[in-house]
């Protein structure tokens, strides 16, 4: 048993959220799927993926879901099933999860609960897979789940899965997330997406080159209540998209200029369904520091 397991047997794995500090499509691959630049930035917050081994080899999801979410067609459960296939194992696991991240909402919820599913249940069925092969079955749940599998900060190409470790400065975001839920794969669809953007560099980036987010036009346009967040937050500083949104947010460098952001925002754009918290950007994801806990 290791320090973080319960009597009852259950284990508590992060499972951060994300923001894509920006992001480009450079192009499409034959198989429809697009090609992107984008930097992942993790954050300090986000969901709990409870797990707990079992002995009979059945794979049960506790207590409900993310909302709406069937047990089959859970991330979660759909990681645990992908990894005990490819290693043959025999265990099972129980699997909750405490839900605070926005579903659709860009943040990369459902990657992230996967991705801890998967570095979890490798460490109590002591399977001992490494890093790169977690990142392979992950990318076959979802392109944004070989990062949470890494857990580092990073500069990503191809179509999302070609990682590169980035050193970024501390910073706090005011998050805002209106309620709508974005159709990932109908927005890559999206007529009027720019998908030709010329590359960039890191050192572009890191430079501190003005980079947007393509799908955050296309977006503005169709969803009067994201436009009505990019007005709000820009009274209090510069708002980008995240992933393929509806979730916007706002950097700052500090916890403070964050706070007094958040209380500027204004009465009626909280109370017209949208939502507005802070998170601080991680150097690391959490998540390995639950994996260094249990070894
Ligand atoms: C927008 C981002 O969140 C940026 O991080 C990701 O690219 C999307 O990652 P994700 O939610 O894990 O997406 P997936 O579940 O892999 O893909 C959903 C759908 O989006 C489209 N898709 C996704 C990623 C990509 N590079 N090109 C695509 O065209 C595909 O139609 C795919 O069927
Ligand atoms: N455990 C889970 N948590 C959240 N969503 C899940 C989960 N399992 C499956 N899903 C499905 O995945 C969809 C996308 O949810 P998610 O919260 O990952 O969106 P997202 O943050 O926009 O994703 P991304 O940024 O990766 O495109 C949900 O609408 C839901 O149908």
């Amino acid at each position: 048993m290791t320090g973080f397991t319960t009597a009852d047997g259950w284990s508590a794995w992060p499972a951060p959220a994300k923001l894509n500090l920006f992001l480009h499509i450079t192009g499409r691959r034959a198989d429809g799927y697009h090609q992107l630049q984008t930097v992942f930035r993790l954050l300090d917050w986000g969901d709990t993926v409870h797990l707990r081994p079992r002995a009979d080899g059945v794979i049960a999801r506790i207590g409900g879901g993310a909302s709406g979410v069937t047990e089959v067609d859970d991330l979660m459960v759909r990681a645990a099933i992908l990894l005990k296939n490819a290693c043959k194992c025999l265990q099972g696991a129980d699997i909750g999860i405490e839900k605070r991240i926005p579903m659709g909402g860009g943040f990369g919820g459902g990657s992230s609960d996967a991705a801890s599913v998967l570095v979890g249940l490798n460490c109590l069925w002591g399977l001992g897979l490494g890093e790169a092969r977690l990142a392979e079955l992950g990318q076959a749940l979802g392109a944004d789940v070989p990062v949470f599998v890494r857990g580092r900060n990073a500069w990503a190409e191809g179509i999302g899965e070609r990682l590169e470790p980035i050193r970024l400065p501390p910073a706090w975001y005011l998050l805002a997330s209106p309620g709508v839920h974005a159709a990932t794969a109908a927005l890559f669809q999206a007529p009027d997406l720019t998908r030709d953007a010329p590359p960039v560099t890191i050192a572009g980036f890191l430079s501190g080159a003005v980079l947007g987010n393509a799908f955050e036009p296309v977006l503005r346009c169709r969803e009067p209540a994201v436009e009505a967040v990019f007005e709000a937050l820009a009274r209090v500083g510069t708002p980008r998209l995240t992933g393929s949104g509806s979730g916007c947010f706002v950097e700052f460098a500090d916890r403070g200029s964050a706070e007094t952001a958040l209380a500027a925002l204004p009465a009626g754009l909280l109370s017209s369904g949208t939502s507005a918290w802070l998170a601080r950007g991680a150097e690391r994801s959490p998540l390995l520091d639950a994996v260094e806990q249990h070894l």
